[in-house]
This record gives structure tokens, sequence and C-alpha cells, in this order.
């Protein structure tokens, strides 16, 4: 006979609870997303930043969430993740990153993998370009998930403009195929949540990218132009960020280690 809670679980139907939180001096979305139709209300976190892990813990505290995962699209090169923090903070948090990053985490995922919250579940895109192990997160696909669909592009795709592709492995092809194999082929009404604005956008949807992005919409040959002329200065941060964000933010202490 089932317990009371194996019915409540069997019964429970995924209800997705999303948050879209900013960072203002890296100008970095962190994305909180929970399923609570679950009775843990198991949650995760997408590219969270250190500086503002006490302020998304707090969040998730008042919401009664449980957080399970910690997820970056990328290492990235202009501000330190907060995943290594909110391991340190909350016992039993996994943090995750793609294999092809070569970045500490305790889940590498692969292009298919599916990571779980409840009876909800992102799914791993390759998509690499920006840097060489970019990822790209999508809500699922079926009956119970939430729709329309959600994509975490993280620097791959932003709304109106891209990652630049001059540094860690980045590659302008690489990226231009990405968006358009893996990014402009899910359903036109799919939301595009990036890693960063820096116009003052907050979402987009794959239909308005299609139609709108600046640089994604050129030829190949006019974006090939365009994205090796960018001449953007590198991050502030970089040489602070991206080894440190090789061992999931915690530089100081693998050094004193
Ligand atoms: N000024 C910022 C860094 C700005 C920057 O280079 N952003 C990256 C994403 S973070 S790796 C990027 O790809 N930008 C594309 C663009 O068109 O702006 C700093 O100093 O941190
Ligand atoms: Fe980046």
């Amino acid at each position: 006979m089932a317990t009371f809670s194996e019915a409540k679980l069997a019964e429970a139907s995924p209800k997705l609870l999303f948050r879209q939180l900013f960072e203002k001096e890296s100008s970095t979305y962190t994305y909180l997303l929970a399923d609570v139709g679950h009775p843990d209300k198991p949650a995760l976190l997408v590219d969270p930043v250190d500086s503002t892990v006490e302020r998304d813990l707090k969040l998730v505290k008042e919401l009664g969430l449980k957080v399970t995962y910690a997820l970056n699209t990328h290492c990235h090169a202009d501000h330190v993740t907060g995943t290594g923090l909110i391991k340190g903070k909350v016992p039993g948090v996994k943090s995750v990153i793609s294999k092809a990053s070569t970045a500490k985490a305790d889940l590498h995922v692969e292009a298919g993998d599916k990571i779980f919250f409840g009876n909800l579940f992102l799914e791993v895109r390759a998509t690499p370009g920006h840097t060489v192990g970019c990822v790209t997160y999508v809500t699922g696909d079926g009956p119970d998930q939430p729709q329309p669909r959600m994509a975490f592009t993280g620097d791959t795709l932003l709304i109106r403009g891209c990652g630049r592709t001059d540094f860690q492995g980045g590659s302008s092809q690489l990226l231009y195929k990405s968006v358009h194999s893996q990014i402009f082929t899910l359903p036109k009404d799919t939301f595009i949540y990036p890693a960063h604005d820096y116009k003052g956008f907050t979402v987009s949807t794959v239909g308005e990218e299609t139609q709108f992005n600046p640089r994604l919409t050129k030829d190949e040959f006019a974006w090939t132009l365009f994205i090796t002329d960018l001449n953007l200065p590198y991050p502030k941060k970089m040489d602070i960020a991206v080894p440190a964000n090789l061992v999931c933010g915690l530089q100081d202490l693998v050094n004193n280690v």
C-alpha cells in the first residue's frame, strides 16, 4: 500500500515557479526555477553570481524552496560564479557545467542530458562558439512541461545580440551554427532568457530573434566580417574570473589548500 507521501508524490502535478534576477555590475541574469507542484519544491539556479548569492538564497528560503542544482551555461569571463559558494552554504547542492568547458563541477553535462527538478527538467543543447563549452538549457518538451518552452542561452544568444567569440576557444563559425541549428529551430514562441543584457531587455522569443537579431540574421559571410571586427575590450575581471570559474568559483580556497 502506498504511504501518504508516496501517494502525494504520485499525484503531484508539476508547476513551474520562475524568477529572473539581475546582478548590476556584470549585467548578469540569474534564473531560479522550481517545481512547486512537488511536495519538496525542488529548485535550481542558473548562472548565479558570487556577489548576489546571499540575495538569491534569501529568496529561496522565503519561497520555501530546496535548491538541488546550481548550473552554469559556461565558464564565465566577466564575473565569478556563485555555484561554489552555494554548495558551501546549502548542503547537497550539486554544481553543473558542460564537460567541454573543462571546469570543475559535480556534474558534467553533454548534449541531450536532462537535469530534473521534481517532475520538471531542463535539457542540454551544446551551443559552442562564445566559448568552447557553452550550452543552452531548454525546459522540457512534453504534456506536463511548461509551455511555451524557455531557453536559457547563456552568452550564445543575447536579446538582439550575441556573445563575442574572441577568447576561451571562441569560434564565430561555431556560434553561428549553434544559434541556427540549436536555438532558432526551437518553436517560435520559445522564450529566450540570456545570461546578460546591456540594453535594458529582459526576455525575447525565438520568433523575435529570428526576425530582428541584427547579428544572427546576417548571412554567414556578413556575420563573419561583422564579428571579427567587433573589437571589444576584454572583460575587466577576466584574469580573476576565468581561473576562479574553472574551479567552481572557489579559486582562493583551492589555492589555500
Ligand atoms: N564590459 C564587460 C564585458 C562585456 C563583454 O565582453 N560581454 C561578453 C559577455 S560576458 S563574457 C560578450 O560576449 N559581449 C558581447 C557584446 O556584444 O557586448 C566587463 O568588463 O565585464
Ligand atoms: Fe561569457
